[in-house]
């Protein structure tokens, strides 16, 4: 299923928050989205899940989602959202339950993504067990448990130090070889901007506009830590960028 932003503006009463954000996002690819803090990035997500709509324009989906999706757009936040009282396998069943889907079926389905996460060992343990790269990775397997059309990434990396970081960059990389998934992916990490995205969407401070699409073309098994393509795109972003966050970082001081 792709998704189609078309002609997205948006204002919270008088406060313009973005404006006039037209975007697709084909299926089975991962698109970032950078830009300075209040641009609108999170905004925009909320609108692609549909938890808000936007004052104008539509998001669009185009086709069907794919077969036995339970939840075709699904959330994974930077902060987990583990119950703490469930094990890693009972975290994963929770949304599994939500749909009705118990039992031997359950089963086959925790299994197979506690497997792609590489978390088999892991399924009885509790959320307070695990490091926080771990607890991501069992947020990211409850996401694919549902089968979702898009998964809609809001920070996942952030609250990780940076070598977890790199790991888990390597385990999103893994898992899309294996199986391509799309993915909208918020971050304010330009290395992993372009270490993950097909596309890297670049915005404006607020009112967020799109400044520039960046495609990279580097097949994703292609991009390692250190590489000169993915650095030059880099810094490419940032000198898109730099003047904007200078701009926004000092229009939030005087808010
Ligand atoms: N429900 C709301 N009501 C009013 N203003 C809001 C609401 N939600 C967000 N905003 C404002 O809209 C702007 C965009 O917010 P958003 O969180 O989407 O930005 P962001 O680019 O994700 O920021 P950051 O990078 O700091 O996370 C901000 O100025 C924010 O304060």
């Amino acid at each position: 299923m792709d998704i189609r932003l078309d002609g997205i503006s948006h204002s919270y009463n008088d406060f313009e928050v973005m404006r006039d954000i037209s975007l697709d996002i084909a299926d089975g690819q991962i698109v970032c989205i950078v830009g300075p803090s209040g641009c609108g990035k999170s905004t925009l997500l909320r609108f692609i899940g549909g938890l808000e709509r936007p004052s104008k324009g539509q998001v669009l989906q185009l086709g069907t989602p794919p077969e036995g999706c339970l939840n075709p757009l699904t959330y994974i936040f930077q902060d987990f959202a583990l119950l703490p009282w469930r094990s890693v396998s009972g975290n994963i069943s929770l949304v599994l339950e939500d749909h009705g889907i118990k039992g031997a079926e359950a089963k086959r389905i925790i299994d197979d993504v506690l497997a792609r996460t590489k978390l088999s060992d892991f399924s009885q343990a509790l959320p307070k067990q695990l490091s926080g790269g771990m607890k991501q990775r069992v947020a990211i397997a409850r996401a694919l448990a549902v089968k979702p059309a898009v998964m809609l990434m809001d920070e996942p990396l952030s609250a990780l130090d940076s070598q977890t970081r790199e790991l888990l960059m390597d385990d999103l990389v893994d898992l899309w070889m294996r199986q391509p998934f799309t993915a909208v992916y918020v971050t304010h990490n330009l290395a992993e901007a372009v270490r993950l995205g097909h596309k890297v969407v670049v915005l404006s401070r607020r009112p967020g506009q799109i400044r520039e699409i960046v495609e990279i073309d580097k097949p994703l098994s292609e991009r390692a830590f250190g590489d000169a393509d993915l650095d030059a795109h880099q810094k490419h972003l940032w000198q898109l960028m730099r003047e904007e966050a200078r701009a926004a970082d000092a229009e939030l001081i005087h808010v």
